[in-house]
């Protein structure tokens, strides 16, 4: 794992940012792992900025998400797929019918996780994928204890969780209680990942994720597996990660 030190949340989103429209000017037609959540807002600002500016094009490109509350159709504010429309999709030009992101108002929960799996492999995978980092660790919605082998699944969420992203609804008893996710498994199959934490309530999760070996009790962990991770944190989060355990 590579750790890009910056200055506060804004370098963060400017550089993460910058790095996705280098990789999409490589290559028109990657495959984009997108992330919700507040950590990526800023860098979302920025790639539609240059998407205006500089007329960066993502006709071409085809978008994964990692996870979808469940019981919540994509109308309804707080769906993931509201957020990505309203956060990035309809200020680029992104083909809608190529930004991909779990179902979490079906019927049959196993055959939208299966489909989805599918979806992703029969697409080729994904070539680079933008991860945020729960406090206890979790990507996507894989809470601690997820297996490392985990494909796309149907989580029930960690109460730590629900308070944590509570701040988006109006009221916690609002917030659903489950989530389909892409696995771990799922995640690590990705050519390249990008970590982005900012913000000092961030910093145990950044300690933890420098400091212990890879366990199923702190998800993010196995990105020590991968080879080619690089986290982007701000100085609000690395100032107290004991960097050097
Ligand atoms: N499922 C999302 C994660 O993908 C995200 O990384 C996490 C952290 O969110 P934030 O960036 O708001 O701290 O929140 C949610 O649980």
């Amino acid at each position: 794992m590579k750790i890009v030190e910056v200055k506060d949340y804004k370098q963060m989103s400017h550089i993460a940012a910058e790095y996705i429209i280098r990789k999409v000017s490589e290559n028109p037609s990657i495959n984009l792992g997108l992330a919700t959540g507040g950590t990526p807002i800023g860098m979302y600002k920025n790639l539609i900025q240059d998407h205006h500016l500089n007329g960066t094009s993502y006709q071409k490109v085809t978008t994964f998400n990692l996870d979808e509350y469940i019981g919540l159709s994509g109308t309804n504010e707080n769906s993931y797929r509201y957020y990505m429309n309203e956060n990035l999709f309809n200020h680029i030009d992104v083909q809608k019918g190529k930004t991909f992101i779990p179902h979490g108002d079906v019927q049959d929960f196993e055959a939208e996780c299966r489909r989805y799996e599918e979806l992703i492999e029969t697409n080729g995978g994904i070539d680079l994928q933008i991860l945020g980092i729960g406090n206890n660790g979790h990507i996507g919605f894989n809470e601690p204890g997820t297996s490392f082998n985990s494909k796309t699944h149907l989580v029930d969420l960690k109460s730590s969780t629900i308070e944590a992203n509570a701040r988006f609804f109006n009221r916690i008893e609002e917030v659903p209680t489950q989530a389909v996710t892409m696995g771990i498994s799922s995640i690590m199959k990705s050519k390249e990942i990008i970590l982005l934490i900012s913000g000092e309530a961030k910093k145990e999760a950044l300690h933890q994720l420098l400091c212990s070996e890879a366990t199923e009790s702190f998800p993010a962990s196995v990105l020590r597996n991968h080879p080619c991770v690089t986290i982007i944190a701000d100085e609000a989060a690395v100032s107290g990660a004991k960097l050097y355990c």
